[in-house]
């Protein structure tokens, strides 16, 4: 939760959860989540697979009961939401089920007229990138192109807020970079969107912050570019030293390392002068995403957790 949206009501934000518990049997999945978007914000739910992003998303879809906590989703608690409420959310779910015999054109002219104010079925699906594929049967598509059909059935409705779980999975990477430009111009147009991703560059380019899930809390949550703080970010200098041995050091200064590196080597008579394998590495958004979800699945081992399913 960052501090400037604190003072916001539940109706300022698009989700607004406190305290978010769920178990099944007696495993706890969530812990105690706290989660506010704002509107128009971008966020995007990262952690390792049976984390519970997609429970939590479940529950603010109001298809799932939550064990505990406070949840508000457009200023209205999904469980007793009315009908009205359910037209302003757009769900692409991480599976869909068959979609019949039905082409694109057909699904989508049919989701459409459930909502209050549906885009034209051309635009949606050109938005998608399924122009080619609309009188085809939905059933005979790729996966690639069934998940595309997926999204333009999530955003028909022009909803408010868009739920994307695991969006991507399936698409090519030409398909992806079209996705992205299409939730792009949905950003534009004023549209909050909450996505589970296991693709790290996804959600750096997407998302205007990430919360990172994992051991049934959120480990972290920070914009992508700042998430693992500062000391996270240092660099890392690899190198072999004149015996040979893989040498590693992360400092905030690599250059001052290098050249006395390099003054090592030429005193030692290494040809060249250069230092042996050296490389300066900044950690990727995954290097700092491995490092938060290890450290949680390390404090659960140490504690003596159970950690079944719930970690990796
Ligand atoms: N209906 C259910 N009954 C019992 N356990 C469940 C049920 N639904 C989910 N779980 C368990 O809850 C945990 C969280 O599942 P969830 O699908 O929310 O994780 P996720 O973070 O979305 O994972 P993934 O990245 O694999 O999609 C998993 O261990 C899963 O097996």
């Amino acid at each position: 939760m960052t501090q400037h949206q604190d003072h916001r009501s539940p109706a300022d934000t698009a989700v607004h959860v406190r305290g978010l518990e769920k178990r099944y049997g007696d495993r706890t999945i969530l812990e105690g989540i706290d989660l506010d978007i704002a509107r128009g914000e971008t966020y995007a739910l990262l952690g390792p697979n049976g984390a519970g992003k997609s429970t939590t998303i479940e529950v603010l879809e109001g298809i799932r009961r939550p064990g505990g906590g406070e949840v508000s989703v457009l200023g209205a608690n999904p469980l007793s939401a009315p009908r009205a409420w359910r037209s302003r959310i757009g769900i692409v779910a991480q599976d869909t089920g068959d979609l019949g015999p039905y082409t694109p054109r057909e699904l989508i002219g049919h989701f459409g007229r459930l909502s209050a104010n549906p885009r034209p079925v051309d635009e949606v699906l050109d938005l998608v990138g399924l122009t080619a594929q609309a009188g085809r049967r939905a059933s005979k598509m790729s996966g690639g192109q069934k998940r595309r059909l997926d999204v333009a059935l999530g955003i028909v409705g022009r909803p408010e807020l868009l739920f994307l779980d695991e969006p991507t999975t399936g698409f090519d990477p030409e398909a992806r970079r079209q996705f992205w430009v299409m939730l792009e111009q949905l950003t534009a147009e004023g549209t909050s969107i909450l996505l589970t991703t296991h693709y790290l560059d996804e959600a750096a380019h997407l998302a205007d912050r990430v919360g990172v899930l994992s051991g049934g809390v959120l480990v972290a949550e920070d914009p992508p570019e700042r998430l693992g703080g500062a000391e996270a970010r240092v660099p890392v200098v690899t190198w072999r030293d004149a015996g040979g041995r893989a040498r590693e050091q992360r400092t905030p200064e690599p250059g001052a390392l290098v050249e006395r590196l390099m003054r090592e080597a030429r005193e030692a008579g290494v040809p060249g002068g250069e230092p042996i394998a050296l490389e300066i590495r900044r950690p990727s958004l995954e290097d700092i995403y491995l490092d938060l979800i290890g450290e949680t699945a390390g404090d659960l081992a140490a504690a003596g957790a159970s950690t079944t399913g719930a970690l990796r």
